[in-house]
């Protein structure tokens, strides 16, 4: 029986419109090739949808969202994505940063350095300082702002159980990111471990986030899962995109409880280049593959990270990557054709 899926698209602004376009062409005709069926349905969110509807993120929105087997996001500058993320319940964001063997030069550090790097951030999307409570007031002292870092028990619980299990299903090894000497009402490692105590055969380390941010780039071989609330797990992902050569490359996906994701690349609108057509889509067509991996279409997912690799080892690259020598200079739609293209040749391969 052929299996249907229906993707909520929504491109948001900046180079969101750009890299989503690339991924839905990639999603159809890998549908085409693999025989599943897919309806694709757009969205406003973030500027667009305020200036149709008044409101970052429109009723109308979530309702095309409902239901959906995921969502395909772009970017906003800010507006509309905390509520998409609060709305569904996406509590669970997993940010996988894994170098392409062919690119190890364009990282940020030595090749040696980044060689063999598996990391897996797990962070906490709902909660934290992002929306604990805030405001401005003005007192006898002058005008202030404030925001709150609050978290219950419960909900660091429940993302250290997704991070303990994909510990256990990886190299068993889990970094909790903290700041337990200035921030103590929060126990980030004590919850953690109690919650290890079902997961023997996983290796819980708590690490205060300013020395992880410093090991990372210094060693980042020696991490497998990191575990960080909302704002440090934000921070911390980032530097990932130095170590695999652009933020550009990074993808992510936020899940609810009954597996409900938004995928989108880990970068933001990039309003330095945007509208010039020469952001480099990868991140998102990752997020594509943990898609499909998330929907059981394992033998899209690898094809598709298979055709990525092989037009990489062909020499094209995206500006944020540098191209020098025989590197080819490529903008998003020549990548993303090229990549349609030898997932064409490989299903043929395959199926003589
Ligand atoms: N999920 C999201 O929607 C999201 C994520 C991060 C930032 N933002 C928003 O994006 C805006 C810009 O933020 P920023 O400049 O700090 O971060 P950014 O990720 O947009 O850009 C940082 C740098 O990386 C480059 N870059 C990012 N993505 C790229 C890609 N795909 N290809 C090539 N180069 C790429 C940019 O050109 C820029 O030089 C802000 O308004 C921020 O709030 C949104
Ligand atoms: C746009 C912004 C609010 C967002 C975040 O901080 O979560 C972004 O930086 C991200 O990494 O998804
Ligand atoms: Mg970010």
């Amino acid at each position: 029986m052929t299996k249907v899926y229906r993707v909520v698209a929504l491109p948001g602004e900046g180079i969101g419109p750009e890299v989503v376009d690339a991924s839905v062409k990639i999603l159809q005709h890998l549908a085409k090739l693999e025989g599943f069926s897919l309806t694709i349905d757009y969205a406003l969110i973030g500027q667009p949808a305020f200036n149709e509807f008044g409101n970052f993120f429109p009723t109308q929105t979530a309702q095309v969202c409902e239901g959906a087997d995921g969502i395909l996001f772009g970017a906003v500058t800010k507006g509309g994505i905390l509520e998409l993320r609060q709305h569904f319940n996406f509590f669970i964001n997993l940010r996988p940063v894994r170098p392409f063997e062919i690119l190890l030069n364009k990282s940020s550090l030595q090749p040696h350095k980044i060689q063999g790097v598996d990391i897996l951030f797990v962070r906490e999307l709902i909660s934290g300082i992002y929306f604990g409570p805030s405001g401005r007031i003005e007192d006898d002292d002058g005008a202030y702002g404030y925001h709150t870092m609050k978290y219950y028990d419960w909900q660091i619980r429940r993302i250290a159980k997704v991070a303990l299990c994909k510990a256990q299903e990886r190299r068993g090894f889990l970094t909790v990111a903290h700041k337990e000497n200035a921030l103590p009402q929060i126990p980030w490692s004590r919850l953690v471990q109690e919650e290890a105590q079902h997961f023997p055969d996983v290796t819980v380390e708590p690490m205060l986030v300013d020395n992880l941010a410093m090991q990372l780039v210094r060693e980042p071989k020696r991490f497998d899962v990191i575990l960080a609330g909302n704002l440090f797990g934000d921070i911390l992902s980032d530097i990932g995109g130095a170590l695999v050569g652009s933020i550009g490359l990074l993808p992510s996906v936020s899940l609810n409880e009954h597996g409900f994701g938004l995928y989108e690349a880990i970068h933001g609108t990039a309003p330095d280049i945007a509208g010039k057509g020469i952001a480099n889509p990868l991140g998102t067509i990752g997020a594509v593959i943990l898609m499909l991996q998330q929907w059981g279409e394992i033998q899209a997912a690898t094809s598709l990270l298979q055709a990525i690799e092989r037009v990489l080892a062909q020499g094209y690259r995206t500006a944020d990557l540098a191209p020098q020598g025989q590197e080819i200079l490529a903008n998003a739609e020549t990548l993303t054709g090229l990549i349609v293209k030898q997932l064409s040749e490989q299903t043929l391969v395959n199926k003589k």
